[in-house]
């Protein structure tokens, strides 16, 4: 079953154009990922699902529902979290408070706040500490972390690798592994496309805010020719 379903959706800010005709799904229980270079129109995608943008078009269901003419809170009731490319915890609230704060500004079912912890044992030493002292690691954990908490059916995940060290990125990579092993639906955006294949079951190039190619990630890994193009990357085997 499609949990998420976008066609020809179009996305503009003000007079700019940015997304043309794009098609994409995801199943429920999938993990996909949406590549691109920088500009390519990864970010708007995600904004143009949970509404956050000031124009788009097309047809944009959630589980069979349309939800193109949804307000972003009704959005995000019906079970879409983002986690964003620029994180926005709380920078003078403990963790403790970011994710009690999460927690209760939710609509629907949440999960226990001890749950993140055993998720994210960075987080349990660091429950005191204020979001502005986190490291750039810390706050990705703690962000991914305030959108787990509300029990998402669709968790949309933009760019988490971003200005991460690599140490960091690979303590992540196994947590969101985890979490991905559960029956959690995820879209997510990456720089990093070794993260994204790791991760990910299919995969969507976006190009100029258009598609470019789609299918598994068995199929991308044997592309050079793809990745080179639309990524400039090789793959590691
Ligand atoms: N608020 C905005 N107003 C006008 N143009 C914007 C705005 N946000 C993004 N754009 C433009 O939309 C295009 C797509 O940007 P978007 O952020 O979706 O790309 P992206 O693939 O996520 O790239 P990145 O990896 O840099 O985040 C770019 O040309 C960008 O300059």
């Amino acid at each position: 079953m499609s949990a998420l379903e976008l066609e020809d959706v179009n996305a503009y800010y003000g007079n700019s154009h940015i997304l043309y005709d794009l098609d994409l799904h995801v199943d429920q229980n999938e993990v996909v990922a949406l590549l691109g270079r920088n500009g390519a129109g990864k970010t708007t995608t995600l904004r143009s699902i949970t509404g956050t943008i000031p124009r788009r078009e097309g047809r944009i269901d959630f589980r069979d529902e349309s939800i193109v003419d949804d307000s972003v809170d009704a959005i995000s009731n019906k079970g879409i979290k983002l986690v964003p490319e620029e994180r926005r915890i709380f920078p003078t609230l403990t963790v403790q408070e970011n994710l009690m704060l999460s927690r209760d500004s939710c609509k629907g079912e949440s999960r226990p706040i001890e749950e993140m912890y055993d998720i994210f044992p960075i987080l349990d030493d660091l429950r005191g500490n204020n979001g502005q002292n986190l490291s750039g690691g810390e706050q990705q954990m703690l962000s991914v972390a305030r959108a787990l908490v509300q029990s998402p059916d669709l968790l949309l995940l933009d760019e988490p690798t971003e200005g991460l060290a690599p140490v960091i990125v690979e303590d992540l990579e196994e947590i969101l592994k985890d979490i991905v092993s559960e029956d959690v639906t995820v879209l997510i955006t990456e720089q990093n496309v070794e993260f994204a294949l790791e991760l990910s079951e299919r995969a969507y190039i976006i190009e100029s805010g258009e598609n470019a190619w789609d299918g598994t990630i068995e199929e991308l890994r044997d592309r050079e020719d793809l990745l080179e193009k639309y990524l400039s990357v090789g793959v590691e085997e």
